[in-house]
């Protein structure tokens, strides 16, 4: 099922639209790069997508199931082993009860090695690198089991060469899962690593005023990527300055 956006707005209480006109169609299995200067609305969005916020106009359809969600933070918990932490998504998931022990441990096994965390389950957060939480984290939200995977600065708080190994990463498990994925990222180099379309997100009110389609020839060229970059930062400075006038 696609994700619809269809003339979205959002305002909180009184104050001026934060969102405004935001349509937007993203194709179950799409990977889509969500781009926009700092506080134009990103998250606002991702909560609506994700059902924990609800637009103030406009409509929108996403799957009857809801999302699995990603932060920035990884947010485990402390006291639970890094399995402990995807067996408990699982259990939380399995609203029918349906799975057993043994097989929640059997799921969080496969969830740990698609991850490349096999041999690191029984550690606790505090043991693991940041790179190392941010897997578990992934791990957790496809434990969730849920066709839509939103992901909200996932990397932004990781060092470079971290961030470009889960990048290569987080592609191979979403061509082998065939998760819809809406990312959003402040980086642009990220967003034309990752999506196949990036969206460019305006500021106050946000709206989608750009896009792009990130092709095989970009994927392959280095220099043909570079240039993608280059479009893509020079407008999404221009909305910056638009906004700081
Ligand atoms: N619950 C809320 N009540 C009032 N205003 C809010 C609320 N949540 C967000 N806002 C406002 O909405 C605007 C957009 O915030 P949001 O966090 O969605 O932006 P963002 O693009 O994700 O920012 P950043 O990139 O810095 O994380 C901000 O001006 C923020 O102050």
């Amino acid at each position: 099922m696609p994700v619809v956006l269809e003339h979205l707005g959002k305002r909180f209480g009184d104050g001026a639209p934060v969102l405004d006109d935001v349509n937007a169609t993203i194709q179950q299995g799409e990977f889509v790069a969500l781009l926009g200067a700092s506080g134009c609305g990103k998250s606002t969005l991702l909560n609506i997508l994700a059902g924990l916020d609800q637009p103030t106009s406009g409509a929108l359809e996403v799957p009857s199931d809801g999302a699995a969600f990603m932060f920035q933070d990884s947010a485990l918990f402390p006291w639970l082993t890094a399995r402990g932490n995807i067996e408990l998504a699982l259990k939380l998931a399995d609203k029918s009860g349906s799975l057993s022990k043994a097989s929640r441990a059997a799921r969080a096994g496969e969830l740990l090695d698609l991850v490349h965390l096999g041999g690191a389950g029984d550690k606790r957060p505090h043991e693991l690198s940041g790179g190392m939480r941010q897997r578990v984290a992934l791990a957790r939200a496809l434990a969730q089991d849920r066709q839509l995977l939103l992901m909200d600065e996932p990397f932004a708080a990781l060092d470079a060469i971290t961030r470009d190994l889960l990048h290569d990463e987080l592609e191979r498990i979403w061509k082998e899962t065939g998760r819809t994925i809406v990312f959003v990222t402040h980086n642009v180099r990220e967003a034309v690593r990752l999506g196949q379309r990036v969206l460019l997100l305006s500021s106050r009110p946000g709206r989608v005023v750009a896009e792009w389609n990130v092709t095989e020839e970009h994927r392959t060229d280095a220099g043909r990527a570079g240039e993608l970059t280059g479009t893509i930062t020079r407008r999404l400075r221009e909305e910056i300055r638009r906004h700081a006038n």
